[in-house]
């Protein structure tokens, strides 16, 4: 197998990976396995995003990625080298602290996207990230981002709203992301999330 054949299949195959996890996901919102197969196998939408991050002599004066959230159900990540870290909300009584994520050869990573927290009204939160830089190494990450349609608007289901839990999220495509990423700074923390949220 070529390189060119090797990435086509692990995209092939982590695409069918993240089929069977958001199966699991909707699964435990009792939604059923089956609740987003159709709209996210033939008609979904996978962005795969190849980074490439070179040695910096300051790293800690610049970033690899800015902290963000990403705009998928679920990411599915593979990295060379330590360097992805994650924002843990609930840490030091609520002030919260950044965690790095080890590097083990051959492990990919899962991100809850902020689809997935508007799925679940709520219930998963999309995991807040940033990329740090070494000093030595280049580090490459394999980013596959796996959602919807580009038109296909997630609501939250009415399976998951009563009286105690009303919606919280406004219904939103890949496409009015893409709208929102032009108008806005997201280097600057703007999340596309926090303009989905109905206030109570
Ligand atoms: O390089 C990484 O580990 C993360 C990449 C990432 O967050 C992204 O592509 O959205
Ligand atoms: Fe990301």
């Amino acid at each position: 197998m070529n390189k060119r054949e090797k990435m086509g299949k692990f995209c092939e195959e982590v695409r069918k990976l993240s089929i069977e996890i958001m199966g699991a996901i909707t699964e435990s919102l009792g939604l059923g396995r089956d609740y987003l197969s159709s709209r996210m196998d033939e008609n979904g939408t996978q962005v795969m995003a190849v980074n490439c991050y070179p040695p910096c002599p300051g790293p800690e004066k610049a970033l690899g990625l800015p902290p963000h959230s990403d705009y998928s159900c679920i990411t599915i990540l593979l990295q060379n080298l330590a360097g992805l870290k994650i924002f843990d909300p609930m840490a030091h009584g609520g002030s919260g602290r950044w965690v790095v994520v080890p590097q083990v050869t051959g492990v990919l990573k899962v991100h809850i996207g902020d689809h997935v927290e508007v799925l679940s009204n709520g219930l998963y939160k999309s995991v807040v990230h940033k990329v740090t830089l070494n000093e030595e190494k280049t580090r490459i990450s394999l980013a596959s981002l796996h959602s919807l349609d580009m038109n296909d608007k997630m609501s939250v289901p009415c399976e998951l709203v009563n009286d105690e839990n009303p919606v919280r999220y406004k219904e939103s495509s890949f496409k009015d992301f893409l709208d929102f990423l032009v108008k806005n700074d997201i280097s600057q923390g703007d999340r596309f999330i926090d303009t989905l949220r109905i206030k109570d």
